[in-house]
């Protein structure tokens, strides 16, 4: 196969610079925008070109696939907290539905013929514990969830109308960090448990909070199927592959596990991997959550080559928390630059 230029948005951040790493170890060329909003310039690998600038601005996309070749692009750009979406809908409408169909309109004018979205489980809405195939009614439960499920139906009436041959892969919760440390999640305020979790662990933050002992689950707390980002990234090139080799395509995919762990389950394998008891406060419900989430995975499995090399929450965590060691002296080096 040919490899053509792939035009990865988010790049710069932390889903984003897993998938940079995968593409480039699979020997793809890749260029990177991204309007470091969330995301770092630093995790951009060495030799990959990168563009500082918002997914929303055509000019600067149109002149990107020219000048790069793009043969494809995978869309990462957007905003993804889901509290802050309660909060704040319409940045949640504008960032990742807006400017997502910008940047469509900008694909198919310039005639890019694949298109790979990231979408969300939190599509789905309320699950109750069972694996949830892709032909599940998706109700979205909060503003995050329902902008990306619009953009899901904005890509799925542009491919029948114009030449664009799409995937959108709907993950489940992503954690964990490159194996080899090249990249983590590296963002600060972050709102999702196992970050938290080995934040409040490191001593960055006193404790972490337990947000409902109350839904119908096992013991009361949320599930999540929690994939390491690096399957994720995986995920994403077998997805372009299977573009490539099957052209008018529209495939929407779920990519996790299908098994899931409570909140209590995750913390207390925190607990195992740092060897000592992370603080733990319970609390009430938090805004916008549903109480489980949970892949069937089975037609990522049958559709591509795509098999989990690291599904394990251990090995997961222990991932994590070499990065979020390593970032911390990224930190005290960037802090010690600055002070000089
Ligand atoms: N993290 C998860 O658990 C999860 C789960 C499901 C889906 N997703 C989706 O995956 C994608 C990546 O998420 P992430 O966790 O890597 O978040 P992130 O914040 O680390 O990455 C997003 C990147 O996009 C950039 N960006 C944001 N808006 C932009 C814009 N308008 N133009 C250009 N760049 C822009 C940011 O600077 C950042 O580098 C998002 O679309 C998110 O909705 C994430
Ligand atoms: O400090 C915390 C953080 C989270 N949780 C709970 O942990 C679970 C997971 O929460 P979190 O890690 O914040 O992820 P989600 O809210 O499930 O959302 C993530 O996973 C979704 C897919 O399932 C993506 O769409 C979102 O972008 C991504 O933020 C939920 O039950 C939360 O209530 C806590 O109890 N304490």
């Amino acid at each position: 196969m040919a490899p053509f230029p792939v035009l990865v948005t988010g790049g710069a951040g932390y889903i984003g610079s897993h998938a940079v790493l995968a593409l480039v170890d699979r020997g793809w060329p890749v260029v990177v925008l991204d309007d470091l909003s969330t995301g770092f310039r630093w995790a951009v690998p060495d030799g990959v070109p990168f563009y500082e600038g918002d997914v929303v601005d055509t000019d600067l996309v149109k002149r990107i696939f020219e000048e790069q070749k793009i043969g494809a692009i995978m869309h990462f750009a957007g905003s993804i907290i889901v509290p802050e979406s309660v909060e704040n809908p319409l940045k949640y409408y504008d960032n990742n539905t807006g400017k997502s169909r910008t940047l469509i309109q900008a694909a198919v004018e310039s005639g890019i013929p694949h298109f790979i979205f990231s979408s969300t489980a939190s599509v789905y809405g309320e699950a109750e514990a069972k694996p949830l195939s892709e032909d599940e009614p998706l109700a979205p439960f909060n503003p995050y969830a329902m902008s990306k499920a619009m953009t899901e139906r904005v890509l799925a009436d542009t491919a029948k109308a114009h030449d664009m041959n799409y995937c959108v892969l709907r993950y489940f919760n992503v954690a964990g960090a490159d194996p080899e440390a090249r990249s983590g999640q590296s963002g600060v305020g972050s709102t999702h448990l196992i970050k938290v979790a080995l934040e409040a662990a490191l001593g960055k933050r006193s404790e972490v909070a337990v947000f409902g002992q109350d839904y119908a689950t096992r013991d009361g707390t949320g599930i999540r199927d929690y994939i390491h980002v690096s399957d994720l990234a995986a995920a994403h090139v077998h997805a372009l592959e299977a573009l490539i080799a099957q052209p008018a395509r529209n495939l929407t995919m779920n990519v996790g596990y299908a098994k899931g762990f409570s909140v209590l389950e995750v913390l207390d394998a925190v607990d195992k991997v740092v060897g000592k008891p992370v603080p733990r406060r319970m609390e009430g419900r938090r805004a916008g959550d549903v109480s489980a989430l949970l892949a069937d995975n089975s037609k990522l499995l049958a559709t591509t080559p795509w098999q989990p090399q690291f599904d394990n929450l251990e090995q997961i965590i222990t991932d994590a928390l070499r990065w979020e060691t390593k970032l911390q002296a990224i930190r005290e080096s960037e802090s010690q630059t600055e002070n000089a």
